[in-house]
């Protein structure tokens, strides 16, 4: 900043009236017949400008530290398609290596869980209306085997349908301690949707209206889009099947970034509901007085009937938390660990998040950069390529499912061609990569369910439809491009994991933690 500004103003004689040779002093002298008021008014005027000049140094020097500490810090980028499990995975590097701050987030967290719960609730009740306007044609009920013919069944021979879907044997309903409301009596496969279910259907409907306003609030931009008759994309997964009706009402997903958290906060203060109350307590509240019906809404029979006559899995949606209806919508619910991991907050853009870890002087700092998975984000990726140390890249092994964005578009193959282009970038050749076959957890229900890989991947042939074939197939697949495309030779790292599992992703994230801390230390000639 110029010098100028930094002399004593305070001072009773003018700088200035020393340096009678300087052309920029004369023009800057005080008028001779200059009154005491004048002068008392130039003096506070200029300490203002010497004040604020030398908070703008500050900030110069405060950038200058950052710009050095950014270049000295470790950077990864996560990357990977959207729904992969990115932001998954930060939620568990901040759990393992900063849980103060990951804890401090958990009321923020409280409201977007409601969400997600009342998201799936959404899709159920829109999928319920659905069958009341077409219903599906109940199949006979399938054959109740005795425990003895059972016992002649042979090992792993599929248990009938009742069994699993926690109906009971016989189609008896399980004890009534374990459900609120039941709606049904008829047995499994044959109980219609009642009067019984349109009367609670329509009992949860403000639910959906509060939710609809809080999320227009807490992501105003929506609301022009949904104005504007704009297709959202969904948090029903693409392989769910629904009529163009149900597709048009599909609700768009929770996102993060734009300072959600903020927005949350300065809503929890602003009294706008009924009572007084702000919307995120009258959710709250109408969500505690709906408990039951949501919780004997997804536990009856003929509803559970109804999904799997569709097809429909919305255990599979992302921020899934019907299971834990009862909790979530409590008054009293605080989340947990898991529930926060587990929650669904689709990102926007680029996220930077810092952590400072505990190993040390140099490289004890991070960045960790979280993006938008989804097709219309990546090219928002590529300035981050420029000087990112590593990359961990989600490739969840989903053979079966087609993308969110488009459905002609298979997720693995999606995956696939991504890998490939990450590993022969060239702004990207000295980074490691690290890939992250995420959603085993998935990957192991799908293959249990006899989905067979080969019906999608035709060049799996008939190689045993298990995890560790399925696997090794596809670790080599990876391996291959990685080594045929990536610019110069580096490791090839792949870890097996279900990030919601923050356990066992704990044990993996210090490995690979010290994997890249490594790679970063040799790269700066530290060892
Ligand atoms: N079952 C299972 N679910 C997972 C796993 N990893 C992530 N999820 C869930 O998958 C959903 C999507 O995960 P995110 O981490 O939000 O995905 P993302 O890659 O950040 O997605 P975008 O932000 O849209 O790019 C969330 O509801 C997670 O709870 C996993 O290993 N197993
Ligand atoms: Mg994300």
């Amino acid at each position: 900043m110029a010098s100028l500004a930094r002399r004593p103003f305070h001072a009773n004689h003018a700088p200035y009236e020393d340096r009678q040779d300087d052309p920029l002093a004369k023009v800057l002298q005080p008028p001779p017949d200059e009154s005491p008021e004048q002068r008392a008014r130039r003096e506070q005027e200029a300490n203002e400008a010497h004040r604020v000049s030398l908070q703008i140094d500050e900030g110069i020097q405060e950038d200058r530290k950052a710009y050095e500490r950014r270049k000295k810090a470790v950077k990864v980028l996560l990357l990977g398609q959207a729904e992969s499990g990115k932001s998954t995975t930060l939620k568990n590097f901040q759990l393992a290596f900063t849980p103060a701050h990951f804890r401090n987030e958990r009321l923020a967290w409280r409201t977007i869980i409601q969400l997600n719960l009342i998201r799936s609730l959404k899709t159920l009740l829109e999928v319920m209306q659905e069958e009341m306007a077409h219903p599906t044609e109940a199949p006979p009920p399938p054959p109740v085997l005795s425990e003895k013919a059972r016992g002649k069944l042979p090992m792993g021979a599929p248990v009938p349908l009742s069994v699993v879907n926690g109906v009971g044997p016989a189609g008896k309903p399980p004890p009534a301690a374990t459900r609120s409301v039941r709606f049904s009596t008829q047995p499994a496969s044959q109980a219609p949707l009642t009067d019984v279910h349109r009367r609670a259907r329509m009992r949860l409907l403000p639910l959906l209206k509060l939710e609809s306003e809080l999320t227009l609030q807490l992501f105003p931009e929506l609301a022009a889009a949904i104005a504007q008759g704009q297709s959202l994309e969904g948090a029903v997964p693409a392989n769910v099947s629904f009529t163009p009706a149900l597709t048009a009402t599909k609700e768009v997903t929770v996102r993060a970034g734009n300072g959600w958290k903020d927005v949350l906060g300065k809503l929890q203060k602003e009294k706008k509901g009924k009572q007084g109350q702000s919307l995120i307590d009258e959710l709250s509240a109408v969500l505690d007085a709906s408990k039951e019906d949501i919780v004997g809404m997804w536990e009856d029979r003929a509803v559970k009937d109804m999904l799997r006559r569709r097809g429909i899995r919305l255990q599979d949606m992302p921020g899934f938390f019907l299971n834990d209806a009862m909790r979530v919508s409590a008054a009293v619910y605080e989340p947990t660990d898991d529930d926060i991991v587990r929650a669904r907050l689709r990102t926007l853009g680029v996220e930077e998040h810092r952590f400072t870890m505990e190993s040390g002087a140099s490289g004890s700092e991070w960045y960790i950069y979280d993006v938008g998975g989804n097709r219309g984000m990546r090219p928002h990726w590529i300035p981050y390529f420029d000087d990112v140390q590593a990359i961990i890249f989600l490739a969840p092994l989903a053979f079966n499912l087609m993308l969110e964005e488009d459905s002609k578009v298979n997720r693995l193959e999606d995956s696939i061609t991504l890998w490939r282009e990450i590993c022969g970038n060239a702004l990207l050749e000295r980074a490691t990569l690290i890939l992250f076959f995420n959603k085993m957890d998935i990957l192991q229900a799908t293959l249990a369910a006899g989905i067979r890989v080969q019906k999608f991947v035709p060049s799996y042939g008939d190689q045993p439809n298990d995890v560790v074939h399925v696997v090794k197939y596809f670790r080599e697949k990876f391996r291959g491009y990685h080594k045929r495309l990536s610019p110069q030779a580096r490791p090839f790292y792949c870890h097996e994991t279900s990030v919601i599992d923050t356990r066992a992703t704990a044990v993996i994230l210090v490995g690979v933690r010290e994997g890249i801390l490594r790679a970063h230390l040799q790269s700066v000639n530290v060892i």
